[in-house]
């Protein structure tokens, strides 16, 4: 398999590094990057797409999707009629990509997140490969995490903001939680350490668990006790659930408008 990658920054390095450490070959990809000063051993890094070479099995859009005008036309000659498109650029639509690579034999936009480079990422998949392209595309993403396919790309918008966005909100809701302790009074390095270890462990054993997160909630609140108290907070005209909805669709609605801009460019 030769895989060409254009773009390895934060998004495209995890995945690179999802692969290498799920047991793919380093030989077996081309990291084209302008940008970047060094790719993991093994794996050819080049300035600028290779002159002369034929198109790649699979070829990788990982750059910014601003930057998509731009690279097409040094992408286009390595995406042949046997060439799988796999694309992680948020708000480019398959309507774009086909226009752009129109000889594509299949396209698939994918959406994953940071925690690729451990194979813990969700990711979303849609596009137009059958058979044994949408086999290659599943075979590659199962390093990464958990992929799925979505039933349409009408749901691209809102599932990037859940699981391409969503560890950033995640983020700054652990960095809240240890802001407001220290207000509170704990020491800010204690607070910090604290807040990270119960979110890591909270979400390992939700992942675990046959319950459902809103039963383990209940399940952590002694009926009268300390716990309870905070959820009230939380719930309070529905504040934590109005909080995230506000943040998802602020979120999709912005992907939905870059992919309108990106049509039409
Ligand atoms: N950062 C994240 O958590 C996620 C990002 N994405 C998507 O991943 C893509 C990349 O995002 P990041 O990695 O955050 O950006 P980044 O800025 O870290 O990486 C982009 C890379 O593309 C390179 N590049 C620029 N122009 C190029 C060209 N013409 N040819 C080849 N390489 C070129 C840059 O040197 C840079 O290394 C975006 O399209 C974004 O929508 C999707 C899901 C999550
Ligand atoms: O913020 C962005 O546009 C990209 C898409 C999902 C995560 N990062």
């Amino acid at each position: 398999m030769h895989f060409l990658q254009f773009g390895c920054g934060n998004m495209g390095g995890a995945m690179l590094a999802g692969w290498l450490a799920g047991g793919f070959a380093p030989e077996s990809f081309t990291v084209v990057d302008p940008y970047l000063a060094q790719a993991p051993q093994g794996v050819r890094l080049l300035p600028a797409a290779p002159a002369g070479e034929a198109p790649a099995d699979v070829v990788l859009l990982g750059f910014k999707p601003q930057q998509l005008s731009d690279a097409v036309a040094s992408v286009r000659p390595h995406v042949g009629p046997g060439t799988l498109l796999l694309s992680i650029l948020a708000g480019v639509d398959m309507a774009t990509l086909r226009a752009a690579f129109p000889d594509a034999q299949a396209i698939v936009r994918v959406m994953p997140n940071l925690a690729a480079a451990l194979g813990k990422s969700p990711i979303a998949l849609v596009g137009d490969a059958q058979g044994d392209a949408k086999a290659l595309t599943e075979k590659l993403m199962a390093p990464l995490g958990q992929a799925e396919w979505l039933s349409g790309e009408d749901q691209m918008d809102l599932v990037t903001a859940l699981a391409g966005s969503g560890p950033a909100f995640v983020y700054r809701v652990i960095d809240a939680l240890a802001t407001g302790a220290a207000n509170l009074g704990l020491p800010r390095d204690q607070a910090d350490r604290l807040a990270l270890a119960m979110v890591e462990g909270a979400a390992a054993l939700a992942a675990q668990s046959p319950h459902a997160p809103a039963e383990l909630a209940r399940r952590v609140a002694s009926p009268g006790g300390v716990t309870q108290v905070g959820i009230d907070v939380l719930d309070a005209d529905d504040r934590l659930l109005r909080l995230m909805e506000d943040t998802l669709r602020g979120a999709r609605d912005r992907s939905a408008e870059m992919t309108e801009l990106a049509r039409a460019k």
